[in-house]
């Protein structure tokens, strides 16, 4: 299996994107923003960053790259497609998922440990997770506040295409729920077929043990695997 990461200019995650691939065990495979191949790959990682700068809006620019319209193609024909903050930002910029990724409410970068709860354990990237099951993994972001007009949230909701919703890392502390205001404490949502999935936090940091705080992330790399063996 071979998953593609995209390196728009002002990545910063794809080098852990691509190890996280190798450590669930498919192929990564390098793609470059600028050109018009997707290297035959049978499914596509938009990692973290600051693409162009995060300038007009984050994701904004990256979202017009020449790589991004073939994107947007084979994802209309099912490839799976998974973006990670900045990734999510480029995907909403370009069409893909629903809404848009704003300033955080209180206007600070916020970096840290984030509980997440499952919702949807049937998308092209979290079958290895069940339904409900919590999970921890790193939120690092200053435009990470999901926001979508009522009507629309009440669709994605009536849909079940909320995919993860934050959630406090620390039962009980009320504390550390929702990290940026974004809208009914939605984290994470997917497209009408379930196989392009957009995510404010970063499972790519939570692979290993080593560095921790989980190995939870790697679950969404190892979904996809079962989701193209099924294709
Ligand atoms: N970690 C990231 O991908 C950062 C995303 C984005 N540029 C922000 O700060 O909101």
């Amino acid at each position: 299996m071979r998953i593609g990461v995209i390196t728009f200019p002002g990545s910063l995650d794809d080098v852990d994107a691509a190890r996280a691939v190798r450590l669930a065990g498919a192929e990564p495979v390098s793609l470059w923003h600028g050109d018009h191949d997707l290297k035959d790959v049978d499914a596509v990682v938009l990692p973290g960053g600051f693409s162009y700068g995060d300038y007009l809006r984050a994701g904004a620019i990256a979202a017009r790259s020449p790589l991004m319209a073939d994107v947007v193609a084979a994802a209309r024909q099912g490839l799976p497609v998974l973006g990670i903050c900045n990734g999510f930002q480029v995907l909403c910029e370009a069409g893909l998922l629903p809404g848009a990724l704003t300033r955080n409410s209180h206007l600070h970068f916020r970096n840290r440990d984030q509980g997440l709860l499952v919702e949807r354990a049937d998308t092209a990237w979290t079958t290895s997770f069940t339904q409900g099951q919590r999970i921890v993994v790193p939120v690092k972001n200053g435009e990470g506040r999901y926001v979508a007009a009522p009507a629309d949230l009440d669709r994605l909701e009536g849909d079940g295409r909320v995919v993860v919703r934050y959630v406090s890392t620390t039962p009980g502390s009320g504390v550390d729920g929702n990290p940026n205001g974004s809208s009914r404490d939605i984290a994470g949502v997917t497209s009408a077929d379930g196989r392009v999935v957009g995510l404010m936090p970063h499972p790519e940091h939570a692979v290993e043990d080593l560095t921790g705080p989980s190995t939870d992330g790697l679950g969404f790399f190892t979904s996809v695997l079962t989701a193209m063996v099924a294709a």
